[in-house]
C-alpha cells in the first residue's frame, strides 16, 4: 500500500538564536524561536511523515511544555519519527519539501540540507527534493517576520518496497 502526508509549520525569527534547516546551520543574523531548535522545515517533514503513517503530529509525540524537548536538535526527533515510520512497517518513498523565506538565500544550502536528510531518513538523496522560494513580499514571511516550510511525502509499505527491489534487482523494472 502507498500513502500520502503533507503538512505545514511556520516560526518567528528570533535574535540570539542559530538558524537550522533541514538540520543544517544556517548563515543568518536571525534564528526562529521554539521551544526545540525550530527547524521549520524537519517539523513540516516529521508533521507529513507521521500524517501519511496515520500517527497524529509532533505536538502529540514531543510536547512543547515537556523540558526534555527544550532546544532539542529536530534530527533527533526525525530519528524517532523515522522509527515510528519502520515500527509500522513502512519505508519513505520520497519527499518535496519547500521553505518560504525572503532570505536568506537557501539554495546554496539545497545539497547539504539533502544530504542531511537523506543521512537521517537513511534513504538515497535523490528520493528527496528540496527548494527555496520567496512570497514576493507579501504576507508575514514576505516582512520578514518568519518564515513557513510544507512537505509532501509518500511511503510504501515495507513488503512492496521489497517485492519493487526485487523486481529492479531482476531488472523488470528501473
Ligand atoms: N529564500 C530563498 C528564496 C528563493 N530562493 C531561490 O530563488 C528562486 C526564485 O524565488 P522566487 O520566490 O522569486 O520565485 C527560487 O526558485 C529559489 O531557487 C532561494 O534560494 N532562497
Ligand atoms: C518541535 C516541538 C518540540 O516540543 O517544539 P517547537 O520547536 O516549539 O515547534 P512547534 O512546531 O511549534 O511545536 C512542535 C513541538 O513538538
Amino acid at each position: 500500500m502507498f500513502k500520502v502526508g503533507f503538512a505545514y509549520d511556520s516560526h518567528r525569527f528570533a535574535k540570539d538564536r542559530k538558524l537550522f534547516l533541514g538540520g543544517v546551520k544556517i548563515n543568518s543574523d536571525y534564528g526562529l524561536q521554539g521551544h526545540s531548535d525550530a527547524d521549520v522545515l524537519l517539523h513540516a517533514l516529521m508533521d507529513a511523515l507521521l500524517g501519511a503513517i496515520g500517527s497524529g503530529d509532533i505536538g502529540t509525540h514531543f510536547p512543547d511544555d515537556e523540558a526534555q524537548y527544550k532546544n532539542i536538535s529536530s534530527l533527533k526527533l526525525l530519528s524517532e519519527v523515522k522509527q515510528e515510520v519502520e515500527k509500522k512497517k513502512f519505508v519513505v518513498n520520497n519527499c518535496d519539501l519547500v521553505v518560504v523565506a525572503e532570505k536568506p538565500k537557501l539554495k546554496p544550502y539545497r545539497d547539504r540540507i539533502v544530504s542531511s536528510i537523506a543521512g537521517n531518513l537513511g534513504i538515497d538523496k535523490n528520493r528527496i527534493n528540496f527548494k527555496a522560494t520567496t512570497n514576493e513580499k507579501m504576507g508575514f514571511t514576505g516582512r520578514e517576520e518568519g518564515m513557513a516550510a510544507f512537505a509532501v511525502v509518500s511511503v510504501v509499505e515495507s513488503k512492496l518496497w521489497q517485492f519493487f527491489e526485487t523486481l529492479k534487482m531482476e531488472g523488470s523494472i528501473k
